[in-house]
């Protein structure tokens, strides 16, 4: 759905973007993760039409999207702070969206008033900042649009809200093969949303993974032996981390949960469990064996 190849833009002497390239699947949530300055919202402004890249090819289902108004109608962008006219009531800018996008659905923005419980003739400047984020969100779901792109999106929307958000936008993914994008420096908040997620830095994709195949890849092993740990028991795993505290062990190891049970099993411990690994945990596991401290990058 979204194509993106060997993308460069500099500001002046800074490196924005450096050679990226990404492809997000139709119907897909990607989380865009990176610290601050990695480049997520230029990527982002070029995916909208705002930037013209200097170098690269940017397709939104198949077309080129800067200055491509049809492309742009089948887009939703979200910013940080999205912007209102000043003069506009919630009910006045649906209208203008009406008339901006044709797949705009006056119903939805109707029944969306129950879950969005704000007053449609207030102003939407004289809102408080979370509440104009979720008139963005009322606004832009009944849009019907084909992409999402959302920049820290629930930046100041409260708990109940987010998960209000984020269900209306995944039964939009699962319903209408809505694709999103999403970009944010919380690794926990993409977690449960998200179905792939890269990682930015320095204008460059540095990671880009599966979240199920992700976890199904990589385990937690915390093991315990009653007498000495049998030497060589994990040459033929793929460790990518192990400490140890006397005679109990946490492995973090990459492979089939079945064949990396069996093997430890054969030396007789006493005790082996399989803990649960975050999503944070993982990347911090595969970043740190590639070069990178994701804690500098992320944290
Ligand atoms: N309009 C601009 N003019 C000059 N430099 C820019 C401009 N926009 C971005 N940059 C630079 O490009 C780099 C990437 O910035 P960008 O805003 O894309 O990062 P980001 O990942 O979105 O960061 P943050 O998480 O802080 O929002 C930074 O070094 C930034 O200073």
């Amino acid at each position: 759905m979204i194509e993106v190849t060997n993308l460069n833009k500099s500001f002046g002497s800074v490196k924005a973007l450096d050679d990226l390239s990404i492809r997000i699947k139709k119907a897909s949530v990607y989380g865009l993760l990176g610290p601050n300055g990695a480049g997520k919202t230029t990527l982002i402004k070029h995916l909208v039409g705002i930037y013209k890249q200097d170098e690269g090819v940017i397709t939104v289902g198949g077309e080129s999207v800067y200055e491509n108004p049809i492309v742009k109608s089948s887009i939703v962008y979200i910013p940080d702070n999205p912007y209102f006219f000043s003069q506009y009531s919630i009910e006045e800018t649906a209208k203008l969206y009406a008339t901006i996008y044709p797949t705009w659905n006056q119903e939805r923005f109707q029944a969306l008033g129950e879950v969005f419980p704000i007053d449609k003739r207030i102003r939407v400047t004289k809102l408080s900042k979370g509440m104009q984020k979720q008139v963005a969100f009322w606004l832009g779901i009944c849009v019907m649009p084909e992409v999402m792109i959302l920049d820290e999106p629930v930046d100041g929307l409260d708990p109940v809200m987010r998960k209000k958000v984020w269900n209306l936008m995944l039964q939009d993914v699962a319903e209408r093969q809505t694709t999103i994008l999403v970009a944010s420096h919380n690794l926990r908040e993409l977690e449960d949303v998200c179905d792939h997620v890269g990682i930015l830095h320095h204008g460059k994709i540095v990671v880009e993974r599966e979240l199920d195949n992700m976890k199904s890849d990589i385990h937690k092993l915390q093991i315990a032996f009653l007498e000495e740990i049998p030497e060589g028991l994990f040459e033929e795993l793929e460790v990518l981390h192990c400490t140890q505290n006397g005679s109990v062990v946490l492995l973090i190891a990459r492979g089939d949960k079945g064949r990396l049970v069996s093997m430890i099993e054969k030396a007789k411990p006493a005790v082996l469990d399989i803990l649960p690994l975050t999503l944070e945990e993982i990347f911090i596991y595969e970043l740190g064996g590639m070069g990178y401290d994701l804690k500098s990058i992320l944290i």
